[in-house]
């Protein structure tokens, strides 16, 4: 698939009776990078989560290029270009890596592995380890593989970065910036790490308690560190 818009609009969702977000609107043009940026608890993850089509919607749209995938459940979300790669990278512990890949090639040619394994070489390396042998930051490459062998047109990614050491972020993120060069796929990616995110992404949107306290370029936020200081609680950027 090629990369596709994402629309939100007016989206509320929560768990249960609990509402977390609360009319979420924003857009993302096709082939460009938002970073959704936020404190602690303050709904990143249950965006992605609902945006995937595992929390409970209560109202809004979700446009994928001109398709409202809002009332699909997962899986056909999937077959319509979105990929998501969760917080939990929910690898197979007891697969090999090339087994886990393969999940990912959704009836795709077993040559298609290739694209993983140029991507990350560290996985080709380990092809033959099991998923429980690898370090967080194999597994998130893996987790990350599997969803980008299915050819998404949008791709979710949160907190990709979490536990890693500093030169596995780095590999990660230019990774993450080669795809959203050549592979043709939109990006929305939750991070902590606020100079990360702004380095690799177009624009922002800062949640505070599930609603849209500030959007803009990462241009923008980088110079306002009024913004910065009040919605993320930091001095300053790291
Ligand atoms: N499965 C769940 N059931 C009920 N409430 C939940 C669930 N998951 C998250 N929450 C609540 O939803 C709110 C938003 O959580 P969420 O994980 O989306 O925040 P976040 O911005 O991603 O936080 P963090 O940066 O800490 O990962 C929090 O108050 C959290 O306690």
């Amino acid at each position: 698939m090629s990369a596709a818009s994402l629309e939100v609009e007016n989206l509320s969702a929560g768990y249960g009776p609990m509402r977390i977000l609360e009319n979420v609107s924003f857009s993302v043009p096709a082939g460009s990078r938002l970073a959704v940026l936020g404190r602690n608890g303050m709904g990143k993850t249950t965006l992605l989560a609902t945006l995937a089509g595992q929390t409970r919607r209560y109202h809004g749209a979700i446009r994928i290029g001109a398709t409202d995938i809002a009332n699909l459940q997962s899986a056909p979300r999937a077959h319509c270009g979105l990929g998501y790669v969760p917080q939990t990278r929910d690898i197979f512990p007891t697969l090999t890596v090339e087994e886990n890949l393969f999940v990912g090639l959704k009836g795709r040619p077993r040559s298609a592995l290739r694209e993983a394994y140029d991507m990350f070489p560290r996985l080709f390396e380990r092809r033959r380890n099991l998923g429980s042998q690898l370090s967080g930051g194999e597994q998130q490459m893996l987790s990350t593989a599997r969803t980008i062998l299915g050819k998404p047109s949008v791709l979710l990614l949160d907190e990709p970065l979490e536990g890693l050491a500093p030169v596995i972020c780095e590999e990660l993120m230019a990774a993450f910036s080669e795809l959203a060069k050549t592979g043709g796929v939109t990006i929305v990616l939750v991070e902590q790490r606020i100079q990360s995110a702004l380095d690799f992404a177009d624009a922002v949107l800062i949640l505070e308690r599930g609603r849209v306290a500030w959007s803009g370029t990462s241009g923008e936020l980088g110079e306002n560190h009024q913004t910065v200081e009040e919605l993320l609680g930091v001095g300053g950027l790291h």
